[in-house]
């Protein structure tokens, strides 16, 4: 099978800014970093699905945005040694978009879908028994000369993406056969993820560079990519011969991103907790209405963050301010509440 990933798919791919997004994608398992326990099942689920010839089984990858899921769907695809083709959940409008992808599939081959959360109902309908028997029936012609045709699928592995499983109904959730769930990177792998991006650009970054820079990136990836390519401006510009933690601090202190990797929405939100509801609890709507952001945007994209390293905590009379984060932006915690 050939080498194609399907790549050339994506309509905006042929700007520099993708051509580094896609050298510095990891292509084997063994280069992409964290995520160990995923790891180590999908290394076996897919050696074993090799040994027997058959396409890998369904794979679900659910998580905040930024962790690589992307990168996983094609480090599977490569490690399968199958092409794989990708789109997401809103490209597919209605069935015949769906006919057309699955009609390129190959045996084996891996079909990518993003954001599948966001799949038209007809669409998502259609997927079940192309998942579970490979064959979908479709109706052809209108009005008294439509008729069914039944149409045989490949046997294909569908990978699909979504910032949360609990957003996928239950018929399309329980037809993935492996469901893996990612979580943010530790301050150790970003820091290895950072070196191998400077690596790829060609850019110096000394140790404690990396750290204060893995430090700020939220456990994401895709931020730690993104800030280290701004701190190599700001460096470049100092003319410093490599990123110290100093240019570090100053690049991401103008760009607003601190110590713990909270951006102004971050703080946005939390002091409007902190001054207007005396640190919660607050509803999930309140919030995003006295910010400006949308319910979904907060919970996928903000809150699970502020969760994890315990600045908020869920209860279920709405979200709370702990003192943790209190103390991170300096504010004395309420004694009587
Ligand atoms: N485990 C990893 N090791 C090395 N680099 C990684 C890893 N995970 C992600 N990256 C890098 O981080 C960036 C973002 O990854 P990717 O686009 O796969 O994220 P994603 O989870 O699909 O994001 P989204 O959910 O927003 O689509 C890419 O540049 C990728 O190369
Ligand atoms: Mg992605």
């Amino acid at each position: 099978m050939t080498e194609d990933h399907g790549l050339m798919s994506d309509h905006s791919q042929d700007d520099a800014e993708e051509q580094i997004e896609l050298t510095l994608r990891p292509q084997r398992l063994q280069d992409y970093i964290g995520q160990e326990k995923i790891k180590h099942e999908l290394s076996v689920y897919i050696q074993a699905a090799q040994a027997r010839e058959e396409a890998l089984d369904h794979v679900l990858l659910y998580g905040p945005p930024g962790l690589g899921k992307t990168t996983l769907a094609m480090v599977i695809a490569h490690e399968m040694g199958v092409n794989i083709k990708t789109t997401s959940g809103p490209a597919i409008e209605k069935p015949g978009d769906l006919v057309a992808m699955l009609n390129e599939l190959k045996p084996g081959d891996v079909l990518f879908i993003d954001e599948i959360h966001r799949l038209p109902k007809v669409v998502e309908e259609m997927l079940y028994s192309a998942m579970e028997d490979y064959y979908i029936d479709i109706v052809v012609g209108e009005g008294p000369t439509a008729h069914p045709v039944h149409f045989p699928l490949p046997p294909f592995t569908l990978i699909g993406a979504t910032t949360r499983a609990g957003m996928l109904s239950a018929p399309l959730r329980d037809r993935f056969g492996i469901v893996e769930h990612m979580n943010y990177y530790n301050q150790d792998e970003l820091k290895q993820i950072i070196f191998r991006s400077a690596k790829i650009f060609n850019t110096k970054i000394e140790d404690e560079g990396a750290h204060e820079l893995a430090m700020r990136s939220r456990g994401t990836p895709r931020i730690a990519n993104r800030l280290l390519k701004r701190v190599r401006d700001f460096a470049q510009v100092a003319g410093k011969p490599s990123i110290d933690s100093a240019t570090v601090s100053k690049a991401l202190d103008l760009l607003q991103v601190d110590q713990r990797g909270l951006d102004g929405i971050d703080r946005k939100m939390l002091l409007t907790m902190i001054n207007y509801y005396h640190g919660g609890p607050v509803g999930l709507k309140t919030i995003a209405a006295n910010i400006g952001e949308e319910t979904n945007t907060i919970e996928e994209m903000y809150e699970p963050y502020l969760l994890q390293i315990g600045f908020i905590s869920r209860t279920p009379r709405g979200r709370v301010v702990t003192p943790a984060a209190y103390q991170h932006l300096g504010i004395i915690y309420p004694t009587e509440k």
